[in-house]
């Protein structure tokens, strides 16, 4: 199994790290336009093989697509990633260039590989993946939604004063300060639901600070997060590449699913050897239809800066 990562930078780094230390892929390449830091990053994470107990071979490259060769799997990490204060939508300008360039290089080289889109705005960026190379739809996925849903978990954790292994939750929409949708209603923790220990006014809450997850992070670090990032990803790599048929909330381009056509956003899907291979469609009530649907309105309008 080989994976490519293209951006070497905090989130790229981080996710080949995670793929590397549960030992599941035989190579993982690292791409990076900045001459030799794809390769620094490898060699130093090939240096903790024996600290960490892992066989990935792990190589660098600058921009050099050749040796993407044959990937089963590539992550988009590429691009810019927002500093406090801004949106994820305000990259689009810079972001989508890179986006449709590096999807085609990958291509060229590896015909027959899934691409994970992480570049923000994701939603956006996957869809732009949809449009621009022609790749079937289970093969092109955006994680955002695996990533909210551990913020969520984290969230809940924190408000029922318990393991997060403890607790079960999801979230889906849009991967944006306000289009994603925390599935509260079916949370719980130990499959009981949350609200038999917590009031509606926390829950109500612990949607809110899940929905900023991201800027608030921004907000401390002075740029985006990576640590979390990185291992969602590295569980969506996982379960394709082991076929672990997995239910994780992608980015995923529906046609008719939740009442949604032509836009890619987080929905429950089943991940396994064939990429997206099921949409999960969940009974939602109306006011959870609503906030989707005005989540799809927001995603919409941001592709509609895309230049086509
Ligand atoms: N979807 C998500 O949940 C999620 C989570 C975290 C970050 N992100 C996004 O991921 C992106 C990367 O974030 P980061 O913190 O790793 O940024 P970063 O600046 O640390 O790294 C980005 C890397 O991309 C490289 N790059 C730029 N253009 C390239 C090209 N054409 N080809 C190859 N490499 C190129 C840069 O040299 C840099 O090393 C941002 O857009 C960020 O918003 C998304
Ligand atoms: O918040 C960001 O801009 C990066 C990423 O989308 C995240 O949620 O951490």
């Amino acid at each position: 199994m080989k994976v490519t990562v293209v951006g070497a930078g905090a989130v790229g780094a981080s996710c080949a790290e995670y793929i590397a230390i549960k030992n599941f892929a035989s190579e993982v390449v690292i791409l990076d336009i900045k001459e030799n830091f794809a390769e620094g990053k490898a060699m130093d994470l090939m240096q903790t093989a024996s600290l960490n107990g892992f066989d990935t071979k792990i190589t660098g490259s600058t921009n050099d697509y050749t040796k993407t060769a044959g990937s089963d799997i590539a992550v988009i990490t590429s691009g810019i990633p927002r500093k406090p204060g801004m949106t994820r939508e305000e990259l689009i300008g810079i972001n989508a260039g890179i986006v449709k360039e590096v999807s085609s290089n990958l291509i060229k080289h590896s015909p027959d590989v899934t691409i994970i889109v992480v570049s923000n705005p994701m939603d956006t960026m996957t869809y732009l993946v949809h449009k621009t190379t022609g790749l079937p739809k289970n093969r092109i996925i955006g994680m955002g939604g695996a990533l909210d849903s551990a913020r969520f978990k984290y969230r809940l954790s924190e408000a029922l004063e318990a393991p997060a292994s403890d607790v079960d939750g999801m979230v889906i929409g849009g991967h944006s300060d306000t289009g994603m949708v925390p599935l509260t209603r079916l949370a719980t923790r130990n499959s009981v639901p949350v609200s038999e220990f917590i009031s509606e006014e926390r829950l109500n809450q612990v949607a809110e600070d899940t929905k900023v997850g991201g800027a608030t992070l921004t907000k401390m670090l002075g740029t985006s997060a990576w640590y979390a990032p990185g291992a969602a990803v590295s569980g969506l790599v996982q379960a394709i590449a082991c076929d672990q048929k997995k239910i994780f909330p992608c980015s995923t381009l529906l046609s008719g699913e939740y009442g949604l056509d032509d836009l890619c956003i987080g929905v429950p899907v089943v991940l396994g050897k064939d990429g997206i291979e099921k949409i999960v469609e969940i009974e939602l009530n109306d006011a959870e239809k609503t906030k989707l649907k005005e989540s799809a309105e927001g995603v919409k309008k941001t592709n509609g800066l895309l230049e086509l």
